[in-house]
């Protein structure tokens, strides 16, 4: 799925390119969280995207100094640090979420506290669910229009929750509405490929469900040439969906992974601005979907001007993966409910 795209060529992109992406309408992203651990790499791979003409990095703290670091980037986007009182960068006076919404085509939410060891995602629940209300709130009033990106933890929950704001508030779009589960997609790319001993550039796993756990079920059977054993297949299996506590443990109480997931962020938001710019381009999303008996699901979806233009099916699965999909729908549901009834009770 992302097989064209490494850091190295983010920073090298041909001159057709570069000249075929400047003449597109140049786009506005807003980066909610972005003086973070994701949001800082985040907005610097996103600077040097020659798709964007504006970068607005907005946080409650340290986004003036975020956004006057990354201004000497030589790239066309143009940076603004906001802060929700006085103190921006530049200094402008009394600036805020109004200001970094406004005219945005991309919202990216990477706000909201990270796991520390023997925490699960869910656990970020009571802390996280109100950011993202409160964040949401905002994209409803001054860019309702812009396609949103949540990368805030438990995402099984927040975007139900965002969800349940935006119908409150008369402007939910599903098409507009997204889980960022690329992270799943890029482990499970990285660590097919090593068990084949190829290019992961080459490989595209299709992960489906949700960001969590036993709801992220990596399509491995339907990748061509690769043939694990019994072991080997569960063994990769449950890393991929317990990849993130790899990272947690090893950083000890000091967070999750932040660097890997601000490239997947990246390769996200990259594939939502090609479609905004009217390329047909396919790639993995918690949506609204029909899919399954889960209100929201995580599978390929077709991108365009539009947001999400199609929600793909997902294919055939082999019967190791149908017992996984069988334990996941409950949870996920559970876990969906549970941002709905964060907004609704
Ligand atoms: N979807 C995914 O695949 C992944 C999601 N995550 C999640 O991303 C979130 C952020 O992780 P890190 O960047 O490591 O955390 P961090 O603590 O380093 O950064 C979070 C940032 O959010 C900001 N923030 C807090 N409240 C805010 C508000 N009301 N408005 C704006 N900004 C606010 C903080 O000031 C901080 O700068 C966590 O919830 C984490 O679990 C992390 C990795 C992967
Ligand atoms: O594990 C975490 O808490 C962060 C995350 O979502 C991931 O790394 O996939």
């Amino acid at each position: 799925m992302f097989t064209a795209r490494s850091l190295a060529s983010v920073a090298s992109y041909s001159s057709a390119s570069v000249a075929r992406q400047m003449s597109s309408a140049s786009k506005k992203v807003a980066v909610l969280g972005a003086a973070g651990g994701i949001g800082q790499p985040l907005s610097m791979l996103l600077k040097l995207s020659p798709a964007i003409g504006e970068l607005a990095c907005y946080d409650i703290v340290g986004t003036p100094g975020v956004a006057a670091d990354l201004s000497h980037i030589p790239t066309r986007a143009r940076v603004s640090g906001c802060l929700p009182a006085a103190g921006a960068w530049p200094p402008r006076g009394n600036e805020g979420l109004g200001e970094a919404l406004t005219g945005a085509d991309v919202v990216v939410i990477p706000a909201g506290v990270p796991r520390k060891p023997g925490m699960t995602r869910d656990d970020l629940f009571n802390t996280n669910a109100g950011i993202v209300k409160t964040l949401i709130q905002g994209v409803a009033e001054f860019c309702p229009e812009a396609v949103i990106a949540i990368i805030s933890n438990p995402v099984n929950s927040t975007v139900p929750i965002a969800a349940e704001i935006l119908k409150q508030k008369g402007v939910y779009n599903p098409r507009k509405l997204c889980g960022v589960t690329t992270f799943d997609v890029i482990r499970a790319n990285t660590f097919a490929a090593a068990h084949m001993g190829v290019d992961p550039a080459s490989v595209d796993v299709t992960v489906i469900g949700g960001h969590a756990g036993i709801t992220i079920l990596p399509l491995y059977s339907q990748l061509e040439g690769f043939a694990p054993s019994d072991a080997e297949r569960e063994a990769i299996t449950v890393r991929t969906q317990f990849g993130g506590d790899e990272v947690v443990q090893a950083k000890a109480g000091s967070g999750s992974a932040t660097l890997s997931m601000a490239y997947a962020g990246y390769l996200f938001t990259e594939k939502v601005l090609q479609g905004l710019n009217g390329e047909k381009v396919t790639q993995c999303a918690y949506v609204q979907s029909d899919l399954t008996d889960c209100k929201y699901f995580a599978s390929p979806c077709e991108f365009g001007p539009n947001g999400v233009e199609k929600v793909l099916g997902y294919g055939t699965l082999s019967a190791y993966e149908q017992a996984w999909f069988d334990k996941m729908i409950p949870d996920l549901q559970k876990q969906i409910k549970k941002g709905e009834d964060f907004v609704n009770a």
